[in-house]
């Protein structure tokens, strides 16, 4: 269970967080609200890649800030940049040795990737960028999936799979997304941001 304790975040005089005390205990939320709402904010504390201003977040009973807490989830997030001068296939290669993983050809295979393996990161098209962004984020399979925006930018064919993919994905999931494959899933506990943000949460 991922839960949040108060937390508020700020950005200088922005406050984008307002004391959110939430517990996300069910498989599947999407999370959406305007843009500018905190949406990604809320996705790069939770994955600890943010600290907040102040308040908490625990992560299966540990803080997301530690080793344990970051083994467990994985994030997918355009905002996060990831390094010009590496290679696809450096950057798999790096995260499935820390995870004790394969090399995963068959998620490569799926999102027909194996031709952008060796261009550097800072030669990739959007959508090659978007795909190398959730393999780095499915490939240990953690229990928690944190996707920003996860489809924007695919082709069909990749959003396709993928959709169908986090269907049958065994672990939670907490999406940021205004399309209609998420917003208007059953399977998904809609949560609009800003009215949490108005009401503080609290529904923990
Ligand atoms: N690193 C940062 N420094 C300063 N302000 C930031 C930073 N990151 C986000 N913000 C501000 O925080 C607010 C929320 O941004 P965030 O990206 O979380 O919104 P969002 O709901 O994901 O938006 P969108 O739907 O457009 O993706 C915005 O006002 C944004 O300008």
């Amino acid at each position: 269970m991922l839960l949040l304790e108060n937390v508020s975040k700020s950005y200088q005089k922005n406050q984008v967080i307002n004391n959110l005390t939430y517990r996300f205990d069910e498989d599947r939320y999407c999370i959406t609200g305007p843009n500018g709402s905190g949406k990604t904010t809320l996705l790069m504390l939770a994955a600890g890649l943010e600290m907040v201003s102040s308040g908490r977040i625990i992560l299966d009973g540990a803080p997301v800030y530690s080793a344990l807490a970051k083994r467990r989830l994985g994030i997918s997030s355009d905002k996060i940049l990831l390094p010009d001068f590496l290679t696809p296939q450096q950057l798999l290669e790096f995260h499935c040795a820390q995870h004790h993983r394969r090399f995963p050809e068959d998620l490569i295979e799926m999102l027909d990737f194996a031709g952008q393996l060796t261009t550097r990161v800072s030669a990739l098209s959007l959508g090659n960028l978007k795909k190398i962004s959730l393999m780095l984020a499915l490939v240990h399979e953690p229990e928690y999936l944190l996707l920003d925006e996860p489809t924007t930018g695919l082709d069909h064919q990749s959003r396709d799979w993928f959709l169908d993919y986090l269907d049958n994905y065994p672990g939670r999931i907490i999406v940021t997304s205004h399309e209609e494959s998420f917003t208007a899933n059953e399977y998904y506990l809609r949560v609009l941001l800003s009215e949490l943000n108005q009401y503080g949460g609290r529904v923990a």
